[in-house]
C-alpha cells in the first residue's frame, strides 16, 4: 500500500498513502486497496458503479480521505494525481507500508512528477526513499499526523500507519480484513507478525477503524475490536496461528522477480 499525504491526501495501499499540508490545513489521505482479480465479476465495484470503499469528508477536522481503488496493478499514479489536481491539493509526502512483493510502488513516479513531494519507506525494509521512517516518527499533514508503528513479520520494513487521534489505521500487508499478510518470503516469520499484531495493532482503541493493503473478498475496511474479535487466524494462539500460517500453501505472487527489486529503488532507479 501506498500512502499519500497530502496537504489540503493513493495506497492503500493502498499501497501508498499521500499526505499534504497547506495554508488552510486541510489534508487528504489516498490509499490504494487491491481487490482480487478473482473477484466475482458481477459484484465488482467497478462494474457495479457502488463505491463501497472508503472516504471520509470532515472538512471540519480538515480531512479527506479516497481509498482509490486498482485491480491490477494498485499503483495509479496517473489517477492519484489527476486527483491531487482537480482537488487543487498538494502533494507532500507518498507513503509505502512496505516493500511490496505483488506490484511496484508508484511513490517513486509521484515524486518525480510533483515538485517538492518526497517517497517515504521504512528504514528497515532495506529500500532507497527521501524519507526513510522509523518507530514513533510522525509525517504532520495540516493538523494531522499519521504516526509510525514498526509492524514486522510479513516483511522486515512492514509498518503501520496510525493517524494522530488513532481514528483510522492503515496496516500494510500486517493486517489484513480477516486475515493478515503471508510470512513464507521476504523475510516473512509468523511469531514476529503475531507479536506486531498483538502489541501494535490490537492495542489501538476497538473503535480504530483499519485500512489494509489487500482485500479479496471486496472488503474495504474493518475496525480494530472487529478484528480482535474475528479475525480467523489472530484470534488463534501463537502456536496455532504458527501452524495455521506454514500451512497456507499459496502460490508465488506473480509479479514478485519484477516488483521486490524495483520496489527496492522506489520503482524508479533514480528516486
Ligand atoms: N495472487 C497475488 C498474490 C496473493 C498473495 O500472496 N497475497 C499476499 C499479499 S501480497 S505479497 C498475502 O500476504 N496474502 C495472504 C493471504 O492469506 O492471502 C499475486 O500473484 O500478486
Amino acid at each position: 500500500m501506498c500512502t499519500a499525504v497530502i496537504n489540503r491526501l493513493k495506497p492503500t495501499l493502498a499501497r501508498t498513502l499521500l499526505l499534504r499540508a497547506t495554508g488552510d490545513s486541510r489534508g487528504i489521505v489516498a490509499g490504494f486497496v487491491r481487490i482480487s482479480q478473482g473477484l466475482d465479476s458481477a459484484t465488482h465495484p467497478a462494474r457495479t458503479g457502488i463505491r463501497f470503499y472508503g472516504a471520509r469528508m470532515e472538512p471540519a477536522r480538515g480531512l479527506i480521505f479516497r481509498q482509490l481503488f486498482e485491480s491490477e496493478s494498485s499503483t495509479r499514479w496517473r489517477e492519484t494525481l489527476k486527483l491531487i489536481e482537480e482537488l487543487g491539493l498538494k502533494l507532500k509526502v507518498a507513503v509505502n507500508t512496505h516493500c511490496h512483493a505483488d506490484h511496484i510502488t508508484g511513490t517513486g513516479l509521484l515524486k518525480k512528477k510533483v515538485y517538492g513531494s518526497k517517497s517515504a519507506i521504512s528504514r528497515l525494509s532495506g529500500a532507497t526513499a527521501d524519507i526513510l521512517l522509523s518507530e514513533g516518527d510522525s509525517i504532520t499533514f495540516g493538523k494531522h499526523a499519521l504516526v509510525v508503528r514498526e509492524t514486522p513479520g510479513h516483511t522486515d520494513g512492514c509498518v503501520t500507519l496510525v493517524m494522530g487521534d488513532q481514528s483510522m489505521a492503515f496496516t500494510g500487508d500486517t493486517l489484513l480484513i480477516r486475515g493478515c499478510g503471508r510470512t513464507d518470503f521476504q523475510q516473512g516469520c509468523s511469531k514476529r507478525l503475531y507479536k506486531s499484531v498483538h502489541e501494535k495493532i490490537f492495542t489501538l482503541p476497538g473503535h480504530c477503524l483499519i485500512y489494509p493493503a489487500h482485500d479479496y473478498k471486496g472488503q474495504t475496511v474493518s475496525t480494530v475490536e472487529e478484528e480482535r474479535k474475528f479475525n480467523p487466524r489472530l484470534t488463534k494462539s501463537l502456536e496455532e496461528f504458527v501452524q495455521i500460517m506454514s500451512n497456507l500453501n499459496l502460490p508465488k505472487p506473480q509479479k514478485i522477480d519484477i516488483s521486490v527489486p524495483a520496489n527496492l529503488v522506489c520503482g524508479v532507479h533514480e528516486v
